[in-house]
């Protein structure tokens, strides 16, 4: 029966006090990890005091204390691992450690990578496919700590997945080489240029602002965007030995954003010129990765290869990857507890600023401005269109035209934090001091406020 409000079951132990730096010691024997859903309010430190764990194919150092915070993280036990861990809001009884059953799959993956390495110029160019949250974002990440933890490769991590920001704010198609470790305590792996010093080395992604929150909205824009990644890497990857070398890992939005077909696919392994694939997918859906195989073959060859999904991920629903969007435009302005940045705070009037937005196909449905989804559309500015709006700020000149906009590069975003109409003013968050540049601006579909 269940309870009145405000009346505890006498017989169920309570916890009357909950001491929120009780300091707890766990025991975790190699090949299994521990999973654990860290609360948004909350923050989870670990210790190790012994043994090789990893998150993410990142290897905790001893006696370093780490900190993580709204996350879903598997802990792994490389070997035997004694660690301390703290934090109030979870229970000390029933930790999720399971078996590690994917790790041999990844190691022997990675291993196969190497030697492709060792015996050629031109690296393996790997593409990771598979439904939502079946690891593949997981899988890039770890074969990229894998890649340079014991040999200076520089593997070039694409992400053709809109949805995550991984060193930029969520929204972008990026390129990274990773030349460095990645930070292990960070949703969006590390950090790129910043204003501030940094804790680990900074990388410099080449980013493509997509700026819609799902494909489906325009194709057309998503696969132009792709398109212009795909030129910048090919450049980046002819005149970079050291890149070339190590190749590239491409990440993939989720196979039902994708056409049926798997057309989608056969392009991207055209663009980016993929020799392996790699589809995430359980025996039970061997249906759906004979219908990959069949249809990359022709491209591929036998270079495709199953793995089953990672034992480590977990089901992540919207509200979860929303705070996941909402951390990367937090990181990208202010940084992290450990990098903090000051971004910086510049006022316009509205006469100095011309906005943009891409066309969204599904809202703008028989509608004239459909016959061109490739056109930007110029936007009212005022505050229901421009409050706490990010914004992608392009090197097109203010007064360019929207085809000139729509080609230009990203030079950064912007936050908008206040539209005063009757002031005719609005005040926007820059990641670097100055005024703000007097540069067209692109309205993404992102909002944030604090
Ligand atoms: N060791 C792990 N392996 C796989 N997933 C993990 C692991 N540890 C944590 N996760 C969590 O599982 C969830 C799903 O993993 P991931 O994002 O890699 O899947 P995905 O296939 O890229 O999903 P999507 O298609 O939605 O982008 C994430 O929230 C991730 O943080």
């Amino acid at each position: 029966m269940s309870l009145l409000p405000g009346l505890t079951d006498s017989n169920q132990a309570t916890d009357l006090f909950v001491d929120a730096n009780e300091v707890h010691k766990l025991v975790l024997k190699e090949e299994t990890e521990w999973k654990v859903e860290i609360p948004s309010s909350s923050k989870l430190t670990i210790t190790i005091r012994s043994g090789i764990a990893e998150i993410f194919g990142t290897e905790l150092a001893n006696d370093v204390e780490y900190t993580f915070s709204n996350w879903k993280i598997s802990l792994s036990a490389v070997e035997n691992v004694i660690l301390e861990w703290k934090c109030p809001d979870i229970p000390n009884k029933d930790l999720m450690i399971e078996p590690n059953t994917t790790s041999k799959y990844v190691y022997n993956l990675h291993f196969g990578l190497e030697k492709m390495r060792n015996s050629s110029f031109n690296g393996p160019r790997i593409l990771v496919v598979g439904n939502a949250n079946s690891g593949k974002t997981t899988l890039c990440r770890t074969l990229c700590s894998y890649a340079i933890k014991f040999k200076s490769y520089q593997p070039l991590f694409i992400n053709l997945n809109p949805h995550e920001g991984i060193f930029s704010p969520p929204g972008c198609l990026t390129a990274t080489p990773i030349s460095d470790i990645l930070d292990v305590q960070s949703q969006t792996w590390g950090q790129s240029m910043t204003s501030g010093a940094t804790e680990l080395h900074s990388k410099q992604p080449i980013v493509k602002n997509f700026g819609l929150e799902n494909i489906s909205e325009n194709r057309s824009l998503y696969w132009d965007n792709m398109n212009q990644l795909s030129n910048a890497v090919n450049e980046r990857l002819q005149n970079d030995v050291i890149v070339q070398r190590s190749g590239c890992i491409l990440n993939t939005p989720s196979l039902s954003d994708l056409d049926e077909e798997f057309n989608e696919l056969v392009t991207i392994i055209d663009r980016f010129k993929v020799n392996i694939v790699v589809v995430l997918a359980e025996q039970d859906e061997f249906t759906l990765f004979e219908k990959v195989k069949e249809t990359l073959r022709p491209y591929i060859g036998d270079f495709l290869i199953r793995l089953p999904k990672l034992s480590g991920r977990f089901e992540a629903d919207d509200a979860y990857k929303r705070s996941l969007q909402r951390t990367a435009i937090k990181e990208y302005f202010y940084g992290t507890p450990k990098t903090i940045l000051s971004p910086y705070a510049s006022g316009a009037d509205f006469e100095e600023i011309t906005v943009w937005k891409p066309i969204n196909m599904v809202e703008a449905q028989g509608t004239t401005s459909t016959s061109n989804p490739l056109q930007l559309l110029p936007v009212t500015v005022d505050a229901s269109t421009l409050q706490h709006a990010l914004v992608a700020i392009s090197y097109a000149d203010r007064k360019s035209s929207s085809s000139e906009v729509q080609k230009a590069s990203i030079l950064g975003f912007g936050l908008i934090t206040e539209v005063n109409e009757k002031k005719r003013k609005i005040r926007i968050l820059l990641p670097v001091p100055g005024r703000l540049p007097n540069k067209a601006m692109i309205l993404t579909s992102y909002r944030y406020l604090e």
